[in-house]
C-alpha cells in the first residue's frame, strides 16, 4: 500500500466547480487564505458519494435526507452525482430508496425525477470481495458520466459504529480510493477521496488515541473530517461572529463580567432503540465529550488570527489546554427511571443517561468563571442552549438583584434565537424595576430564510474541503485528556448515578450543583416565551 499523501490540485476551476458555487455564501466558513488547501482544490467533478453502513439509523434520519436536501438546493452538481450505499444487510436499491423515501415523507415524485439514483451493494466489512465490487461500480459510474480526463472526488461517510472504523477504513484505503487523481501522489485533475467518521471517536484517550494511529496510518489529517454534527447548527456557527463582530460583547466577555456560563442539552426522550450503543457509552461519551466540549471552545476561545480552519482550531485547541481536572464534588449523575427497561440495555447498568459537570478554565480570561455543561435524556423538554450568566451590578440603587441578573441566552434548538435579560423600568407612573429582555427569534426576523439542517452544512464543506468545522486530532486528544479520568473512575464505580424521574428537570443534586458550586442565581417568576407562541 503506498503512503497516504497530501491533496494538492493543480487545474483550474471547471464549469463544474462554477456550477457549484454556493447561491449563500456562509460568513465565517467560506473564507480561505491562498496558502489553504481549500483554496486551491477544484471543486468540480464526478461526485460519488458512499455511505458505508447505509441500513442504518444515522443514514436514514441524517445523512440520506442532508445529501437530498444539498442536491435540491442546486449545491450538488446534476449530472455527475452517484450515491452509493454499502452495508451488509440485504436489500434492493429500490428497497433502500424506499427506506429513505419512508422516513421524512420525501416526495417520491421529485426523487423519481433525480437524474441520478442510489445504488446499493450489500457485503461483508471485513472481506475484500465487496469492497471490490464497490469500487468497481464507482468507477464504472465515473467512466460513463466524466471518462478518464475529468476529476472525479469520492467521498467516503462512515455512518458505523466505530469499533469497524479501523477494518473499513484499510479496506477503502487499499481497494476504493480515487485513482484517476493521483499520479505520482499528487492531484492532477482536482480529484480526491475524503472520509468523514462519525462521533465518538473512541471510549478514551488510549482507545482514541489508538483509532487516530490507524487512521493516520490510512490517510492524511486532510483526507479526514471527523464530524461533530453540533458545529454544523446556526447558532453554534454564529459564535464567532457574535464574540469577534460585536463591540458589545469584546469588554465583557471575561472573568471580570461574566458569573458562570452553562451550556445545556436536553431530550424529553430516552434511549428509544439506540440503548444498545448508548449504554456502551453514556451521556458524558454520547454528548459532553464531544457537543458541548465544541460549544465551550467556541465560547471561550481567543480571537483567531483568521477564520482559516487551521487558525480557529489552534485557539479552541489553545483553550481547551487549560481546562482544569474534573473534581467529583464538581459532578452529578443521573439515570433515568425505566431506562433498564430498553430490552438492549442490561438490566444491571449503572450507566449515567443524564450529567452535570462544572468546568473550570485556568487563564486570564475565565479563571474563577464555573463552566455548567449538562446533558440528560428523558427530561422534560427539548432543548440545547448557551446562558451566559453576568454578575451582579455593583452599587445597586434599583435592588435589581430581587428581579434577577443580566443573562444572555444562545437556544440552539429548537427555535434559534438569542435574547438578553436585562432590567428594565416597569412602564407606568412608579420608579419600579422590572425584568423584561431584548429578543433576536430568528423565525421572526428571518421569516424566509430556511435554516440548512447541520449535516447539510457540514456535508457541503467536507465537498468543498473546508476542515474549520471539523475536529483535529490533536484536539481531540484534549478533549479526552479533560475527560478521560472522570470516566474511568465512574466506569470503577467510584461516582453513582442518581435515579430521576423521566419527564422532570433530572437530579434535584444538579440544581443544587448549580447554584452552590457554580453560584447560578435563578430568577423567580420570569420565563422566556419565543414570540412565536406569543399570542
Ligand atoms: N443515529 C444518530 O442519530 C447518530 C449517530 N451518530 C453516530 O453515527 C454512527 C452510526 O450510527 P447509527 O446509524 O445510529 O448506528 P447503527 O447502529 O444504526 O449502525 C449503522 C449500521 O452499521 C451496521 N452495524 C451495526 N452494528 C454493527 C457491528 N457491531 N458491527 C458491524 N456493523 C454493524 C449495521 O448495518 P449492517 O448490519 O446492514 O451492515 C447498521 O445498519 C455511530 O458512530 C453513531 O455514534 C452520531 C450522531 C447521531
Ligand atoms: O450525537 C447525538 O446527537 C443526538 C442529538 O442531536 P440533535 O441534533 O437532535 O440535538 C442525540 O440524540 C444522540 O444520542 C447523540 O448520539
Amino acid at each position: 500500500m503506498s503512503p497516504p499523501t497530501t491533496e494538492t490540485t493543480v487545474a483550474p476551476p471547471s464549469a463544474a466547480a462554477r456550477e457549484l458555487a454556493s447561491p449563500v455564501v456562509p460568513l465565517v466558513s467560506r473564507q480561505f487564505d491562498d496558502a489553504s488547501p481549500q483554496a486551491r482544490t477544484v471543486a468540480g467533478g464526478c461526485l460519488s458519494v458512499i455511505l458505508l453502513g447505509a441500513s442504518g439509523d444515522l443514514a436514514k434520519k441524517k445523512t440520506f435526507p442532508a445529501i437530498f436536501n444539498l442536491y435540491k438546493q442546486g449545491f450538488l452538481p446534476n449530472d455527475q452525482l452517484q450515491i452509493f450505499g454499502y452495508a451488509r444487510s440485504k436489500m434492493t436499491d429500490t428497497e433502500l430508496r424506499n427506506r429513505i423515501r419512508g422516513y421524512r415523507d420525501m416526495e417520491d415524485s421529485w426523487i423519481l425525477s433525480c437524474s441520478w439514483q442510489v445504488t446499493y451493494i450489500s457485503g461483508p466489512y471485513d472481506e475484500e470481495s465487496g469492497y471490490i465490487k464497490l469500487s468497481e461500480q464507482i468507477a464504472s459510474h465515473e467512466n460513463n458520466k466524466c471518462g478518464t480526463t475529468c476529476s472525479t472526488r469520492r467521498l467516503f461517510y462512515l455512518a458505523l459504529p466505530p469499533s469497524v472504523y479501523p477494518l473499513v477504513s484499510r479496506m477503502v484505503r487499499k481497494h476504493c480510493m480515487n485513482p484517476h487523481s493521483l499520479v505520482f501522489g499528487v492531484h492532477v485533475t482536482g480529484g480526491w477521496s475524503r472520509v468523514v467518521v462519525e462521533k465518538p471517536f473512541g471510549k478514551d484517550l488510549a482507545s482514541s488515541e489508538d483509532l487516530s494511529s490507524e487512521l493516520g496510518k490510512l490517510f492524511t489529517e486532510d483526507q479526514l473530517y471527523r464530524i461533530d454534527h453540533y458545529l454544523g447548527k446556526e447558532i453554534v456557527q454564529n459564535l464567532l461572529v457574535m464574540r469577534f463582530a460585536n463591540r458589545f460583547f469584546v469588554p465583557l466577555w471575561n472573568r471580570d463580567n461574566i458569573a458562570n456560563i452553562q451550556i445545556v442539552f436536553k431530550e424529553d426522550f430516552g434511549t428509544e432503540g439506540r440503548g444498545g450503543y448508548f449504554d456502551e457509552y453514556g451521556i458524558i461519551r454520547d454528548i459532553i465529550q464531544n457537543h458541548l466540549l465544541q460549544v465551550l471552545c467556541l465560547v471561550t476561545m481567543e480571537k483567531p488570527v483568521s477564520l482559516t480552519p487551521e487558525h480557529v482550531r489552534d485557539e479552541k485547541v489553545k483553550v481547551l489546554r487549560a481546562v482544569q481536572p474534573i473534581r467529583d464534588e464538581d459532578v452529578v449523575l443521573g439515570q433515568y427511571e425505566g431506562y433498564k427497561d430498553d430490552p438492549t440495555v442490561p438490566k444491571d447498568s449503572v450507566t449515567p443517561t443524564f450529567a452535570s459537570i462544572i468546568l473550570h478554565i485556568n487563564n486570564e480570561r475565565w479563571d474563577g468563571v464555573p463552566f455548567i455543561m449538562k446533558a440528560g435524556k428523558a427530561l422534560d423538554s427539548r432543548k440545547a442552549e448557551i446562558r451566559v450568566q453576568f454578575k451582579d451590578v455593583p452599587g445597586d440603587i434599583f435592588k435589581c438583584q430581587k428581579q434577577g441578573r443580566n443573562e444572555f441566552v444562545m437556544r440552539l434548538q429548537p427555535s434559534e434565537a438569542m435574547y438578553m435579560k436585562l432590567t428594565v423600568k416597569q412602564p407606568g407612573l412608579d420608579m419600579k424595576a422590572t425584568q423584561s429582555e431584548l429578543d433576536l427569534s430568528y423565525q421572526q426576523r428571518y421569516q424566509d430564510v430556511v435554516i440548512p439542517e447541520a449535516y447539510e452544512r457540514l456535508i457541503l464543506d467536507t465537498i468543498r474541503g473546508d476542515q474549520q468545522h471539523f475536529v483535529r486530532r490533536d484536539e481531540l486528544r484534549v478533549a479526552w485528556e479533560i475527560f478521560t479520568p472522570l470516566l474511568h473512575r465512574i466506569d470503577e464505580g467510584k461516582l453513582k448515578a442518581v435515579p430521576y424521574e423521566q419527564g422532570s428537570r433530572g437530579p434535584k443534586e444538579a440544581d443544587e450543583l448549580l447554584n452552590v458550586r457554580a453560584g447560578y442565581v435563578r430568577t423567580d417568576g420570569y420565563i422566556w416565551i419565543p414570540p412565536s407562541l406569543k399570542a
